[in-house]
């Protein structure tokens, strides 16, 4: 067994609810989560620092009050990001990660995330130097690799993003501390397994398992290809 002290065994599978059916969220989360999603990845999106619009705490609040009590990972694609973070975290978020170049000062940014009780998590888009992870990787609780460039569902995985999430990898090995690397963009049943050797520990689908009638089938294929590649 190769496995380090500080990773995390458990596999988890967050959908992105952006390629869920909104006008039914509530269900749709419900049934993503009984199929056996882990967590609730929820895509935030400001035509501004991405192209493209979604969804606000509002609709983080609504389905707390729907009755979802699993983690709610939000992915900040907004800048400037101070002023969502406390609206996210008061409206029911678990988990909030940002883009460092969407803040100004992001050890303040990452503070105030954990000042309200939420992991904090930073993410990198593909062609993105992980510079900032030198002073930041003991500050925080998860990074978020993207593997296609933010703004939309559906794209294609990006194959460089493998060799980022093996320096990402050695990076968080060699900090000894229990910090998630999760993986966003383009995952499917059959690259998950390639992507989990390179290690990743924690997956976003949207289309692999939305696009899907059967949400269960697709969730268990993908938790049995991470643990193939996990070896
Ligand atoms: O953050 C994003 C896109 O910007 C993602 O979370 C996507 O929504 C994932 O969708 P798929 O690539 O799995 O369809
Ligand atoms: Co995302």
């Amino acid at each position: 067994m190769s496995t380090q002290p500080t990773r995390f065994q458990e596999t988890v599978i967050a959908p992105s609810i952006l390629s869920a059916n909104f006008a039914r969220l509530g269900e749709e989360v419900d049934n993503v989560l009984a199929a056996g999603a882990d967590w609730v990845h929820f895509d935030v999106m400001d035509n501004h620092y991405v192209p493209n619009l979604t969804i606000g705490p509002l609709v983080c609040e609504a389905l707390r009050k729907h009755g979802v009590t699993a983690p709610i990972d939000v992915h900040l694609m907004v800048e400037p990001v101070d002023g969502l973070i406390p609206m996210f975290a008061d409206a029911g978020a678990s988990h909030i990660s940002f883009h460092p170049e969407a803040s100004k000062h992001v050890h303040r940014s990452v503070q105030l995330i954990k000042s309200k009780g939420c992991q904090a998590g930073l993410v990198f888009n593909p062609a993105s130097s992980l510079d900032v992870l030198d002073t930041m990787l003991d500050e925080i609780d998860y990074v978020l690799l993207m593997s296609v460039n933010p703004g939309f569902g559906g794209q294609s995985f990006i194959p460089s993003a493998l060799k980022q999430l093996r320096k990402v990898r050695a990076m968080i090995d060699a900090s000894g501390r229990p910090i998630r690397l999760e993986i966003d963009g383009g995952v499917k049943p059959d690259n998950i397994g390639e992507i989990a050797k390179a290690g990743a520990d924690t997956f976003v689908a949207g289309s692999a398992i939305f696009g899907k009638p059967d949400y269960a089938a697709v969730i268990a294929q993908m938790k049995q290809a991470v643990s193939a590649g996990r070896g």
